[in-house]
């Protein structure tokens, strides 16, 4: 149902936009202050009584996180027994920009690549060092506005959950992003896990290919395995003792040509990406450490943003001028 009743007409309900592990989002508009917004739903478990006060202080320091590249949360309303999060609308998610640009076969110009990367490493090194880890990243939380903003939604959120393998609607939820350490069993979680879905996306958004795409927890296990070689207590000191960890797993060894070219990277980006596939969290690439990598300092990056607009432009010129002739090859942007 939709929540306009609920909230005795503050907000006016557009469309629903999305379903997610722990409620429905709604595109509403405010109708005092005629403002678009994300209007998130929280689904609260039926046999418990109203929202746990712990879970209710750990959303209300989200509401501190003040930055550029975190999606603004303007408030928190509870109504009906029904926790509502307000946040600022932004036009699209990375999965879709990643689904348009998908049918033209180009890549994501690298200008793209490294301001998006800039920008997710700025809002994560803010997040860490106030001890805040996301715990979800993954491209349907990175929301992409038209100038080129980014912006990480849903941080703080997954912190007093664990970690669920079905949504609110019961859809599978997606286990390419989760770290190996997660993935083996591990109750510990520190800013090192946002590091390695951080690390899959900007492959991801570098190729138009998930890197790990697992099925199910072994088959991402082992996904992981193939490219970055199996884990042993060499190189992940202490990895025996992990609950999933087992001696008789298959055995590979690390491939930087595949990584090379399923990440299509640059020398400068496949040593970052590296950095961040460490196996022992404490031994990755942390966000500040990241932002001070070569290569942010290469081709005279500029922190300027490229335009979301023009580059959509760009697809939709590409699509016109490949239907009208045969050849394949028009160059795109
Ligand atoms: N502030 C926002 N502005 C615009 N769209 C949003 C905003 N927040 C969320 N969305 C959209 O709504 C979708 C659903 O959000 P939601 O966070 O509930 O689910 P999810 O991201 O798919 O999964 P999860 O609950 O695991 O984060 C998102 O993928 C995004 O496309
Ligand atoms: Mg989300």
């Amino acid at each position: 149902m939709a929540p306009e009743r609920d909230l005795h007409g503050r907000f006016q309900t557009i469309k629903k936009i999305g379903e997610g592990t722990y409620g429905v989002v709604y595109k509403a508009i405010h109708t005092k202050d005629n403002v678009k917004c994300a209007l998130k739903m929280i689904r609260t478990d039926r046999d418990e009584e109203g929202i746990p006060s712990t879970c209710l202080r750990e959303i209300s320091c989200i509401k501190d996180l003040q930055h550029d590249n975190i999606v603004t949360l303007f408030d928190i309303i509870y109504a009906n027994s029904k926790l509502y999060m307000v946040f600022e609308f932004i036009d699209r998610d990375l999965k879709n920009l990643m689904e348009l640009i998908e049918p033209t076969r180009k890549l994501l110009p690298q200008v793209y690549v490294k301001s998006f990367m800039w920008q997710l490493l700025s809002a994560l090194s803010y997040c860490h060092l106030r001890r805040i880890v996301h715990r979800d990243l993954k491209p349907q939380n990175i929301l992409v506005a038209d100038s080129g903003v980014i912006k990480i939604a849903d941080f703080g959120l997954a912190r007093n959950f664990s970690f669920p393998s079905r949504n609110y609607t019961h859809e599978v939820v997606t286990l390419w992003y989760r770290p190996p350490e997660i993935l083996l069993g591990s109750q510990r979680y520190s800013a090192s896990l946002d590091m390695w879905s951080l690390g899959c996306i900007f492959a991801e958004i570098a190729s138009n290919k998930p890197l790990f795409p697992g099925e199910c927890e072994i088959s991402q296990l082992f996904k992981i395995f193939e490219i970055v070689g199996t884990p042993n207590s060499t190189n992940w000191p202490g990895v025996d003792d992990f609950p999933h960890y087992k001696a008789v797993f298959p055995q590979w060894r690390f491939d930087l040509e595949k990584l090379r070219e399923m990440s299509a990277l640059d020398e400068n980006g496949l040593d970052v990406l590296r950095e961040i596939l460490r196996y022992p969290p404490e031994r990755r690439l942390t966000a500040k450490g990241a932002l001070s990598h070569r290569y942010f300092l290469q081709n005279g990056f500029t922190q300027n943003r490229p335009s979301v607009t023009d580059l959509l432009k760009s697809i939709k010129t590409h699509k016109r001028t490949s239907s009208a002739s045969s050849q394949q090859e028009n160059s795109f942007f």
